[in-house]
């Protein structure tokens, strides 16, 4: 199978000019990710393992290299120097990210939350909610909280809600960093068992997790950054 996704050499660096220095947060990082598979970030902790999956969603711009993802009709597009324009399209329809944060309108109910991504692909009301209630009841949270905003919920709580939401759309790319970082192990299970359908069903993902037991039970890859090379000094 083709990867849908090809890192090729890239690089992140920082520039802080007041303190005149370049902090480098990946370099050289090769690799890819195949639909319908698995491929784990692993390294110690500052070797730039969010910082590449920042740089695939374009939070941050790369500083070199190059990012190749396949879109639908088999074109091949560089992430890398994609317009902002495309970008916004490749993560409304392609690309998925979910982080160990929840960020979302402060008063949203959480089930619009989770359905919202199936409604810009296209789909019913009901048919979008009926898939929210079935992930949020999966994962855990409790029916008394599907109505409210997540703004007060527990970590836990808003790490469940943000993991309906990544999962309830399948992208054909999904960037998952640390999603199950604040979750007990019976949920957790209910994560590994999520990731496993939706790797069945095509998508491709590349993930950062907390625990190595995780990178075993889920990975078809295994990606090991090293640390980047140490801070340089600017000279003007
Ligand atoms: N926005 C930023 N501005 C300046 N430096 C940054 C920024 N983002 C990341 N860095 C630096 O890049 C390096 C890599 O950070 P990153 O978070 O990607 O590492 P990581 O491997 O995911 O770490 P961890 O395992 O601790 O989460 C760190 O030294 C960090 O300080």
């Amino acid at each position: 199978m083709n990867p849908i996704l090809e890192i090729n050499s890239l690089g992140k660096h920082f520039t802080l000019h007041e303190q005149g220095v370049q902090i480098p947060s990946c370099s050289h990082v090769n690799l890819t990710a195949t639909t319908g598979e698995l491929t784990a970030l692993v390294g110690p902790t500052g070797a730039g393992k969010s910082s590449v999956l920042k740089c695939v969603y374009r939070t941050y711009l790369p500083s070199s290299g190059s990012i190749l993802f396949t879109q639908e009709d088999g074109s091949t597009i560089d992430l890398c120097t994609a317009s902002e324009s495309e970008m916004l399209q490749l993560r409304e329809r392609d690309i998925g990210f979910v982080t160990q944060f929840l960020h979302c309108l402060p008063r949203k109910a959480a089930i619009d939350i989770v359905a919202a991504p199936m409604l810009r692909q296209g789909e019913s009301a009901n048919t979008a909610r009926e898939k929210a209630r079935e992930l949020l009841n999966t994962l855990n949270v409790p029916e008394r909280l599907w109505n409210v905003p997540p703004a007060t919920f527990s970590g836990g709580e808003k790490q469940r809600v943000n993991l309906a939401r990544g999962l309830i759309a399948k992208p054909r790319l999904l960037l998952l960093d640390e999603p199950t970082a604040s979750l007990d192990p019976d949920t957790t299970d209910r994560v590994v068992d999520l990731l496993n359908h939706i790797k069945q069903d095509g998508v491709a993902m590349l993930a950062i997790f907390h625990h190595p037991e995780l990178v075993d039970r889920l990975a078809d890859n295994v990606v090991e950054l090293a640390m980047a090379r140490n801070t340089l000094e600017l000279h003007a």
